[in-house]
């Protein structure tokens, strides 16, 4: 049976995820799917701004909302800028979902992090290791504002009757990424460093931290299905996988890597030929954040981009993206 026509907004569509999910609608429209894309920049809809979000929801009064908008970074920008990072995550989330809600709109997707789960939760981490133990303090800030995410969509849900749902993604990476040297996260940070290292032919790459946290990484095109797969599923498939206080939903691939393990897979992908060293007085974060995606598996959905093929198109978008800026 055909759709309504759906008016989707995607907050964040030029960050990374934001940008692979609307790419994604965008194809699913050009396939004849019936939808209406709105979309604002930073510069054009400030959504810490709760008066222009007010304004914004109630002239477009979407039919859907994705919220992949965030102030997002490593873990030193994290622990750098604990107090943006916990203001603004906060605000964006309490005025997109409340003014959703005040506008109309039933159906909303926010994004979470692996981070909301305690830094010594059982691994991998399931869902209901929520709240049951003491955060990672490099960015105890940002998953406070994550979990407070969470328990808008719950408390809306509850009160309201609306269908607000909340994904949990790992550590993602992928076309659009940041490859800031300091801000970013691991991935992008190594292959931005490893890349001028190869093309200087330098003798040494220093790597933060001991080298043996582990990580798991998602592909951003594979986050950007898991989204839209999330929110395509008919509420009772959605409510009977989760429960009213248990609302999220982790996305993952269900397999990690030893950030020295990685290190050498830039190192081969950018030919870097020289030593790897590690600074163990940069911080290590959480030793081991490994989702259990058991749940997601469960209705049906998993990912497909393995780690060494998904690294290899980054590498190729940073240098295109290089071509462009030289
Ligand atoms: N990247 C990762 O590894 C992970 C990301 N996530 C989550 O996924 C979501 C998307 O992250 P990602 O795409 O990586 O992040 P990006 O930084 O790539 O994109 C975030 C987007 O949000 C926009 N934005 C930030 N603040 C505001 C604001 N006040 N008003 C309007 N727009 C704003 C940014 O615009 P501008 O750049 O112009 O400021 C940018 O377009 C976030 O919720 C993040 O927490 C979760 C786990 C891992
Ligand atoms: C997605 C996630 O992202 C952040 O958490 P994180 O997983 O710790 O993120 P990260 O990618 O920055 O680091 C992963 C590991 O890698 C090591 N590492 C080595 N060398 C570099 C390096 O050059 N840059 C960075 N950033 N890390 C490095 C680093 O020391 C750490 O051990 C949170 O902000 C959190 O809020 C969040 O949600």
């Amino acid at each position: 049976m055909d759709r309504p026509m759906r008016k989707i907004y995607v907050a964040g569509h030029r960050g990374m995820v934001g940008g692979a999910i609307l790419r994604q609608l965008q194809a699913r429209k050009n396939a004849g799917e019936a939808l209406t894309l709105i979309t604002r920049t930073h510069a054009e809809l400030d959504l810490t701004s709760q008066a222009d979000v007010r304004d914004f929801m109630m002239s477009e009064r979407p039919d859907v909302v994705i919220l992949a908008a965030a102030r997002v970074g490593g873990i030193m920008a994290n622990n750098t800028y604990p107090a943006d990072f916990i203001y603004e995550n906060l605000m964006i989330e309490c005025n997109v979902i409340h003014q959703a809600f005040a506008a109309g709109v039933r159906q909303l997707l926010q994004l979470g992090s692996s981070c909301i789960y305690p830094r010594d939760a059982a691994q991998p981490m399931a869902e209901d290791a929520l709240l049951t133990g003491t955060l990672e303090p490099t960015n105890e800030p940002y998953a406070i504002a994550k979990i407070a995410g969470i328990k808008l969509c719950e408390s809306y849900n509850r009160q309201h009757g609306v269908d607000y749902r909340s994904v949990m993604p790992t550590n993602l990476y992928g076309q659009g990424d940041n490859f800031h040297p300091q801000n970013s996260h691991v991935l992008p940070a190594l292959i931005h460093r490893f890349h001028e290292a190869a093309r200087d032919e330098l003798d040494e790459v220093v790597i933060w931290g001991t080298g043996k946290p582990m990580r798991e990484f998602l592909h951003v095109d594979d986050m950007a299905e898991a989204s839209l797969f999330v929110l395509d599923l008919p509420q009772e498939t959605y409510s009977a996988n989760t429960q009213p206080m248990l609302s999220h939903i982790n996305v993952g691939t269900g397999t990690d890597v030893s950030i020295g393990a990685l290190a050498q897979m830039v190192a081969d992908a950018t030919g870097f030929k020289g030593r790897l060293t590690f600074d163990s007085s940069k911080p290590d974060g959480t030793m081991r954040k490994l989702m259990n995606v058991s749940r997601l598996a469960d209705m049906g959905w998993q990912a497909k981009i393995a780690l060494k093929d998904g690294l290899q198109e980054t590498y190729d978008w940073f240098l295109q993206q290089e071509t462009v800026r030289s």
